[in-house]
């Protein structure tokens, strides 16, 4: 049997660069890993493609989800649904290629307890100015909706003590070396690897 993969959890205030960064990973081979596409019940953005950034549904889809065991986890946000299809998560793990999810820090605290094995990393903008900045130049939300996302990243930033690495979003290529590193140093970790050195060490 393959090895499980391993999963990995990125999370970070909105507008901190999540998106840019997995995108700049999945450019860049920084290392092999398959996304998971959330299912959300918020309207795309332009540019934003079902099935690739969201799997965008109906309310009644996302309670009949939820209603049918079909997620790992599921959280609101800002008046929206978000959630993950445990189904192709587990199929990927079980055949032993990395996961990524990108959700939010309530999303992850509920999959830490469900896979602990998982890395948890949050994602941190280099100080709040230059978050809202980002926010705003994104130019993709409201006044009101920008004004709700930066009360909420107050929040979310402290909350960074649920997971095991921070890693500053100053730039894009800082940000993709660290987690990179980050997963190497996963994949040797004694846990993972212990079994391969007890089939070495076995006498025949
Ligand atoms: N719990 C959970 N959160 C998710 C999921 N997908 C996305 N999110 C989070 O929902 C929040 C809002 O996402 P989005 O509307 O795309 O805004 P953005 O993060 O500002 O680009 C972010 O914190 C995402 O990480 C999911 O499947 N589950
Ligand atoms: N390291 C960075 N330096 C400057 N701008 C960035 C950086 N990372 C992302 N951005 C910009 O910040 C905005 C928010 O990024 P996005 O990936 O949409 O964030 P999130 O997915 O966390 O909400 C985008 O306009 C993006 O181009």
């Amino acid at each position: 049997m393959a090895k499980q993969g391993l999963l990995i959890v990125l999370s970070g205030p909105s507008g901190v660069g999540k998106g840019t960064v997995k995108s700049a990973m999945v450019k860049q081979r920084a290392f092999s890993f398959e996304y998971s596409v959330s299912m959300t019940t918020r309207k795309p953005r332009p540019g934003e493609e079902d099935g690739k950034d969201y799997f965008f549904v109906s309310e009644e889809r996302f309670q009949e989800a939820i209603k049918n065991n079909e997620l790992l986890e599921y959280n609101e946000y800002v008046g929206h649904h978000y959630g993950t299809p445990l189904a192709p998560v587990k199929k990927l793990l079980d055949e032993g290629k990395d996961v990524l999810l990108e959700i939010d820090v309530n999303g992850a605290r509920q999959v830490r307890k469900l896979m602990p094995d998982g890395v948890f990393i949050f994602l941190t903008p280099p100080d709040l100015h230059e978050l809202k900045d980002r926010i705003v130049n994104r130019g993709t939300d409201s006044a009101a909706v920008i004004a709700k996302r930066m009360q909420q990243a107050r929040k979310e930033i402290l909350m960074m003590e649920d997971y095991d690495y921070a890693v500053v979003n100053d730039t894009v290529a800082n940000a993709v070396d660290h987690i990179k590193s980050i997963v190497e140093a996963e994949h040797v970790r004694v846990p993972r690897v212990i079994n391969d050195y007890r089939n070495m060490v076995k006498e025949d």
